[in-house]
């Protein structure tokens, strides 16, 4: 029975006193009277005044289909088609034929219908027999054909009606079948059918004590966030102890934060620790393609949970519904959402705060919400949910670990550190992904390498084992990722270099993986060493060489926004100044903040910015020439070097030798071209509400060593 509440909508029990239904029962009657009086009027019968008409025609042989209803004492029938003609010519005299005449002509009119039907009272219909049989036999004696006629027991207008209203019926049945199929209602139940429940809310029900079995424990890290959503549930399990002090309770929160970081888990949790209901929909439950069903939804929702106060409404990915009002207003398909949003704003407002209902809604794009939303009374409080840290992940690890078997020497510490930028979700996907790495060798236990090989795998992509590459190319691959790793491991203030790799893999030839520092602030050393380390894989295919090649296109791409944003956004250029372009509102993408002057000699900086960073690569390749040399023959031979290779080689880093405590902050393996890495840009953005070195050295990191495979293509079409 808990089952069935957690998974069927709750639309089902107050399915019996909707409110909609009766206008149904309103709309089928109308339609009712509406069959009747069309079967009425396109089949009228006319009255006639005497029989003696009747009999008048008869003898002449002008009647047809005649029925006597015993039991109401009536007969109907019609004229035959010699009949007809014959009234039309002939001068029959008396009311009953004018009424015929009339009648004939009218029914000429109309192109098509059946000929009019005629019908009289009789007193008995034994004596009227009679009266038929002895016309009949004088007709007879006359040598005419006799009348037959039909006795009946009563006139079915039953019948008739409803083979008039069957097609009717059976159109509104496939309406309703349609109606149905596109309202999604496949959960709801085939009694009372979707038609009804269309503007009904499509929140599932967590009642009271039957909620998730997600609890905080499942939620790892996140303290802040996770602290202030139990406050929450703390308000509504005791408003008392806050409304005593004059304090009000808030009405809503806002979980707020890149996609994966667990907000959804996060609101699972309340459901499953607060002893309220919990209503859980998503943004785009509110959205149908009717006008005023979100809106309507929106009512009952807010219906529904006043009435099982208190209780709380989670709305997941608020923003398909609550994006800023007014724009794009050109297309009128907004309206629907904008009513849905201005309800959900009224509702919002129209409940007291002591109402004992709380609402917590979940987005990532905090930016694109309507202002009026966010404002305080209304969605309170914004519990910020941000991309895990080191220890973080660590918790994280900890929670996705349990269900997996592992080997002894398992080290969360070392995953943790494996994995800058992962979200939780990802790394719930890479626990899986070990684990089916490990189940397809056939292990007993995950070991370390099933869980670098997913780290791999998610990173980077698949190996490519079969691609084709000449030799080359691969010695040109391998001197270029050597450059790299050589510049990168001699530059001071780079991200040492832990892993290179000439396996091609997923879009990528080879790759340098880096281990950056989880910083939120970088200097102009930092900057400019990481460049010159992405340039080093051009000096070195310069220096070895004596040519360079288009491989390094994603490279340069790199260096050169860095570049740009040093000099423009972040103020780092002594010749352009403390000056910053940056446009936080992305608002002015056509025109320049600046003057020509200006953009030239920006253009200037950057060039020489980079040409001296490029010189800088080429000079500490040169000093370093056969080591590089070394390094790269190591790399043809083995495809894959760690920095142990690099230590044996170029010997320890010097500055490398951190205490043990600061290291741990420190470290992370880093890929050159991790995906995640870009969601935290943002994130750290936003936070600040400024712009921070941050995405500076997330741009770094981003890189593609897409190059190659461009190298490779560009090689082939131009030589
Ligand atoms: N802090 C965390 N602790 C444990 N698991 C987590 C955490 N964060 C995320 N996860 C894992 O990631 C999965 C997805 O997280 P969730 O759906 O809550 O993300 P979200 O923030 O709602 O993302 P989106 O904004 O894309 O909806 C969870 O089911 C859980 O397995
Ligand atoms: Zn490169």
């Amino acid at each position: 029975m808990a089952k069935e509440n957690k998974n069927k909508p709750n639309n089902k029990k107050p399915n019996k006193k909707n409110p909609y239904s009766i206008y149904w029962i309103y709309a089928a009657i109308g339609l009712a009277i509406i069959g009747i009086q069309l079967f009425m009027s396109s089949s009228t019968t006319k009255q006639l005044q005497s029989k003696q008409t009747f009999l008048t025609l008869m003898e002449e042989g002008f009647v047809e289909n005649t029925i006597l209803w015993r039991n109401v004492g009536r007969v109907d029938f019609k004229i035959s088609e010699s009949g007809r003609t014959a009234i039309k010519q002939n001068d029959f005299s008396g009311s009953d034929f004018e009424l015929i005449k009339r009648s004939l002509n009218n029914n000429n009119n109309t192109l098509g219908s059946a000929s009019p039907q005629f019908s009289f009272d009789i007193a008995s219909t034994e004596a009227f027999i009679k009266e038929f049989e002895s016309i009949n036999e004088k007709r007879k004696a006359e040598g005419f054909d006799v009348i037959s006629y039909k006795v009946d027991e009563e006139h079915n207008y039953i019948g008739q009606i409803f083979s008039f209203l069957l097609p009717i019926i059976i159109i509104i049945a496939i309406w309703m079948f349609i109606m149905r199929r596109m309202s999604g209602g496949v959960g709801g139940g085939g009694a009372g059918g979707q038609i009804f429940n269309i503007g009904k809310s499509k929140a599932k029900v967590f009642e009271k004590g039957k909620g998730t079995d997600v609890t905080f424990k499942d939620v790892a890290g996140l303290e802040g966030a996770k602290e202030e959503v139990q406050e929450i549930v703390a308000f509504l399990k005791n408003p008392q102890k806050y409304t005593d002090l004059g304090a009000k309770i808030p009405k809503g929160a806002i979980l707020v934060g890149p996609p994966g970081t667990g907000k959804t888990l996060l609101a699972k949790a309340v459901a499953g620790e607060a002893d309220v209901p919990f209503f859980s929909l998503s943004g785009s439950d509110f959205v149908e393609m009717f006008v005023g069903v979100g809106a309507s939804r929106v009512r009952d929702l807010f219906k529904q949970a006043k009435e099982k106060s208190p209780s709380i409404i989670f709305i997941d990915e608020i923003d398909a519904i609550g994006r800023a009002r007014g724009k794009n207003n050109n297309m009128g398909s907004n309206d629907e959402r904008e009513n849905t949003l201005n309800q959900l704003l009224t509702e919002m407002d129209g409940f007291g705060t002591n109402s004992g209902v709380i609402i917590l809604a979940a987005t990532n794009r905090a930016d694109v919400l309507d202002k009026a939303l966010m404002r305080a009374g209304r969605f309170d409080r914004q519990i910020y949910v941000d991309m895990p840290d080191l220890n973080e992940r660590k918790q994280i690890f900890e929670v996705h670990l349990k269900p997996i078997k592992l080997s002894k020497e398992m080290d969360v510490d070392f995953l943790a550190k494996q994995t800058p930028g992962f979200s939780g979700a990802d790394i719930a996907n890479l626990c899986n992904e070990a684990a089916l790495i490990a189940a397809r060798k056939d292990k007993k236990a995950v070991e370390k390498q099933d869980f670098l090989d997913a780290v791999d795998r998610i990173i980077g992509g698949l190996e490519k084992k079969n691609k084709i590459i000449t030799k080359t190319e691969k010695r040109a691959i391998a001197f270029h990722e050597a450059g790299h790793a050589a510049v990168s491991w001699l530059a001071e203030h780079a991200h040492p270099l832990v892993k290179v790799t000439i396996v091609p893999r997923g879009q990528s030839l080879g790759a340098a993986w880096y281990l950056p520092e989880e910083r939120s602030i970088t200097t102009t050393e930092q900057l400019l060493d990481e460049m010159c380390a992405a340039l080093g894989g051009r000096a070195a295919e310069e220096i070895t060489f004596g040519k360079i090649s288009t491989g390094a296109l994603s490279d340069l791409e790199k260096v050169t926004k860095q570049a740009y944003a040093m000099v423009s956004i972040y103020g780092l250029n002594k010749v352009v100044g403390n000056v910053s372009f940056y446009d936080s509102q992305g608002q002015s993408q056509f025109t320049k903040p600046y003057s020509e002057e200006t953009n030239r000699i920006i253009d200037k900086e950057v060039s020489k910015l980079i040409e001296e960073q490029y010189q800088r690569a080429k000079n500490i390749l040169l000093e370093n020439q056969d080591k590089l040399t070394e390094l790269a023959e190591k790399l043809l031979e083995k495809e894959v070097i760690f920095k142990e290779d690099l230590i044996a080689i170029f010997g320890e880093r010097p500055w490398d030798k951190l205490s043990a405590a600061e290291k741990i902050q420190v470290a992370s393996e880093q890929n050159e071209n991790v995906e995640p890495k870009d969601k935290t840009a943002p994130s750290a953005q936003e936070k600040s509400g400024e712009h921070t070195g941050s995405d500076i050295s997330n741009e770094n990191k981003d890189t593609k060593d897409v190059e190659e495979n461009k190298r490779l293509d560009s090689e082939n079409s131009s030589e």
